[in-house]
């Protein structure tokens, strides 16, 4: 086992941050925290680390119960949003500052950083300074620091997320190739569901300080286990079923019907089981069509296609379309996201 989390909580004050979570995270691989913004990642990854002290529970780090361990002695790396360089060291220096804490020998040390600029593709980048470097250079190094000391568990808290969308795409593959390489256990926090998706090998979905599941990408995107995992990880339209179900989908009637834009379809003309719908809006997405539709009884419906599908050239707002559905979940009664 990588890390095991055995009933943690954490409070601040009167606020719970984190209800006893229980969570494995299996040697070698890469598991990401996914939620939103104040739903516990950060303090859940911050109690693995021993920087936060848990209320109740335990954690195991590669096997080892770490509960009541210093940060020093838990030998986890991280690597956090803001992970502030050495402003007064170049990045070997910076790359350097674990090995030298331990003493180790300079001619080890040269090794072991040339090694590890290799390892982050920042070889002749040794002598510059942290503002002669990008911001996605600048978390390669600080990735390089984190691995120097060769850490039993790497921790990143949003590593990527103060960089602009397109090095953050290109970090994230690195990143997986990086962890293919090293496969040391690694959790990344994320509030982005395309990072988790990208990078990790399992996601654990957070909310109000407590997993709602784990899963493979595709399970959690597949099948979700609740209407905040389904809404979490991608678009999803909610629909009485009283308005729609025997149409679109089935279900208890008192329930409402969860369906993937992706999984509507539009026709021009009525359908078995299609509901009309009036064409409110419809948006050029590349090589997608996005439609917004008003079903009768004033319920909004986005609806994405590929742009060969619908004729699409001579419609106009107000047009009605017939709409038919290829997959709808329902959840518990009154459930609402
Ligand atoms: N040191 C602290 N003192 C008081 N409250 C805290 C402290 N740290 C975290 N919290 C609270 O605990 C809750 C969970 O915070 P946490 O940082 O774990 O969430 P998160 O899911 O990582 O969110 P974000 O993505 O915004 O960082 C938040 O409501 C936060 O305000």
């Amino acid at each position: 086992m990588g890390i095991r989390v055995a009933n943690v909580s954490k409070s601040f004050g009167d606020f719970q941050a984190v209800k006893d979570v229980s969570l494995d995270v299996d040697s070698g691989s890469l598991v990401a925290l996914l939620g939103p913004s104040g739903s516990g990642k950060s303090t859940l990854l911050r109690l693995i680390a021993g920087l936060e002290e848990a209320d109740a529970g335990r954690v195991w780090i590669t096997g080892e119960e770490a509960t009541n361990r210093s940060v020093q002695d838990r030998q986890v790396g991280f690597v956090f949003q803001h992970f502030a360089l050495f402003k007064h060291r170049n990045v070997r220096q910076n790359v350097a500052f674990g090995l030298e804490l331990r003493g180790w020998k300079p001619a080890a040390i040269k090794r072991r950083v040339d090694e590890l600029l290799e390892l982050v593709q920042l070889q002749g980048y040794g002598g510059r300074y942290p503002s002669q470097l990008s911001g996605g250079q600048r978390q390669r190094v600080a990735l390089a620091r984190a691995l120097a000391v060769q850490p039993r568990v790497l921790l990143l808290d949003e590593p990527f997320s103060a960089l602009d969308a397109k090095v953050r795409k290109e970090l994230r593959a690195w990143l997986r190739n990086l962890h293919d390489e090293m496969h040391v256990t690694t959790v990344i926090v994320t509030h982005d569901q395309e990072e988790a998706m990208e990078v990790a090998d399992k996601i654990v979905v957070m909310n109000q300080g407590q997993i709602e599941q784990i899963g493979s990408p595709a399970e959690i995107y597949d099948q979700p286990a609740t209407p905040f995992v389904m809404g979490f990880v991608g678009s999803v339209n909610v629909l009485p079923y009283g308005v729609v179900g025997q149409q679109l989908g089935s279900g208890p009637l008192a329930s409402n019907l969860f369906i993937r834009p992706h999984d509507l379809d539009l026709h021009l003309s009525p359908q078995p089981d299609s509901v009309p719908g009036q064409l409110r809006r419809l948006t050029h997405m590349g090589r997608d069509l996005q439609a917004e539709l008003i079903l009768e009884g004033g319920d909004v419906v986005m609806v994405v296609l590929p742009r060969e599908r619908l004729d699409y050239a001579s419609l106009n707002p107000g047009d009605c379309l017939h709409i038919t559905s290829r997959m709808a979940r329902t959840f518990e009664p009154d459930y609402a996201i």
